[in-house]
């Protein structure tokens, strides 16, 4: 039998504990094995497919299968309970068609399911929908890798203590999720949200505005330009379809350290952000494989995947600017949509 999982039901399982423990053990479980650095966990996982949908451009389908094998994740029945080892064989399709918003009944860019395999017989298990579980999943890698690239440089308890200044360029689906995630995870003094489309990051501001504790003390500003929004900030999460650099090294504070999250851009990943901040930077990736095939002509050369330095913790130095490059990964996927779906496995509770 095929279990079909619907949006609505992912949804409600959805949580950060959740999702970012699963993100973390698939950029764990990817790094290759290295005695200096045990690692039970394993992955396969070959290169995705794109195939475009005619000629035209910004319509894409890409085919993301993994195995990932002896990883951990959270109890669903209590995040602080004790882990459990999971093996996982899944396979994402997804979408990525940038003129969705602007239909006359908008839809999102980038629609996804995720296959799930029985792992003894190879029968197709479960259907996932897998569109908010992507959003997520890209959002608790940016998390992730700030955590480890940009707040470890400091201390060991700097996501708890150090106040930031997060920019937020490119208010879509992606740009949305980041906004409302980094407050939630981190002490976020100043939000600036720009986008092209103004009258969105206004929304946004908002909507952030109406959900956000008034104690928290962010302050959120809706900028004109990205060089207003990237002037003070400590993080920038840039997540557009643009094929032209947004951000430029001159719009960055200097020598205090930034870290950038680069998860946009479509077809070429690296060109919403100017060569000039690349060659200044260390660059991390979420995995070797797909940046052979998918980073050809990035002006800089790679430091690391962001597991290998949550194995091995050599993070940046304090006033460095690092970048995450996220390209997305078939693992993310498999283990979070394994974790949902455990989630959604415990038998329903009563409402008394
Ligand atoms: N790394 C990863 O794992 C993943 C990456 N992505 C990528 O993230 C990016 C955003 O996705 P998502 O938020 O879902 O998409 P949305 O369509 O929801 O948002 C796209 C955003 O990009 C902006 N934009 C588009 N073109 C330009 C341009 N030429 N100049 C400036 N801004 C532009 C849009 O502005 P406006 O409102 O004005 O149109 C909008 O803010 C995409 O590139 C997507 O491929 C998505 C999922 C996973
Ligand atoms: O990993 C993903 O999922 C995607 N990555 C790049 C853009 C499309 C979706």
């Amino acid at each position: 039998m095929v279990n079909y999982y619907s949006a609505d039901a992912v949804r409600e399982v959805l949580t950060w504990p959740l999702v970012n423990k699963a993100v973390e053990s698939a950029l764990v479980a990817i790094v290759k094995e290295d005695p200096k650095t045990p690692s039970t966990s394993f992955a396969f996982q070959p290169k995705r497919t794109f195939t475009a949908c005619g000629k035209e451009p910004g319509k894409i389908l890409l085919t993301m299968p993994a195995y990932v094998g002896n990883y951990k994740l959270k109890s669903p029945r209590d995040p602080g309970e004790v882990e459990h080892t999971h093996s996982t064989l899944a396979c994402k399709l997804v979408t990525s068609f940038s003129g969705n918003p602007r239909r006359d009944l908008p839809l999102p860019s980038i629609q996804a399911h995720v296959l799930l395999f029985d792992n003894q017989t190879g029968q197709l298990s479960a259907i996932m929908e897998g569109t908010d579980l992507t959003t997520w999943r890209t959002v608790s890698a940016s998390l992730v890798a700030t955590k480890y690239l940009y707040f470890r440089r400091f201390g060991a308890q700097a996501e708890q203590e150090r106040n930031i200044n997060v920019a937020i360029v490119g208010c879509g689906v992606q740009g949305q999720l980041h906004a409302a995630a980094f407050c939630a995870h981190f002490r976020v003094r100043q939000l600036n949200l720009y986008n092209r489309t103004h009258s969105k990051a206004q929304d946004l501001s908002y909507q952030l505005r109406q959900k956000l504790n008034i104690e928290s003390g962010t302050q959120i500003n809706v900028c004109s330009s990205p060089n207003e929004a990237c002037q003070d900030a400590d993080i920038i999460c840039i997540a557009t379809y643009s094929k032209e650099p947004l951000i430029q090294l001159a719009d960055l504070k200097t020598n205090q350290g930034v870290h950038i999250n680069a998860v946009g851009a479509g077809e070429i990943h690296f060109s919403e952000v100017a060569p000039d901040i690349y060659q200044q930077a260390k660059v991390y990736v979420d995995c070797y494989a797909n940046a052979e095939a998918e980073l050809v002509g990035l002006p800089a050369p790679i430091t690391a995947e962001v597991g290998e330095i949550i194995l091995n913790g050599n993070y940046p130095r304090e006033a460095e600017i690092s970048i995450f490059q996220s390209m997305g990964m078939a693992s993310e996927d498999a283990c979070v949509a394994q974790a949902v779906r455990n989630a959604l496995s415990l038998p329903q509770r009563f409402p008394y």
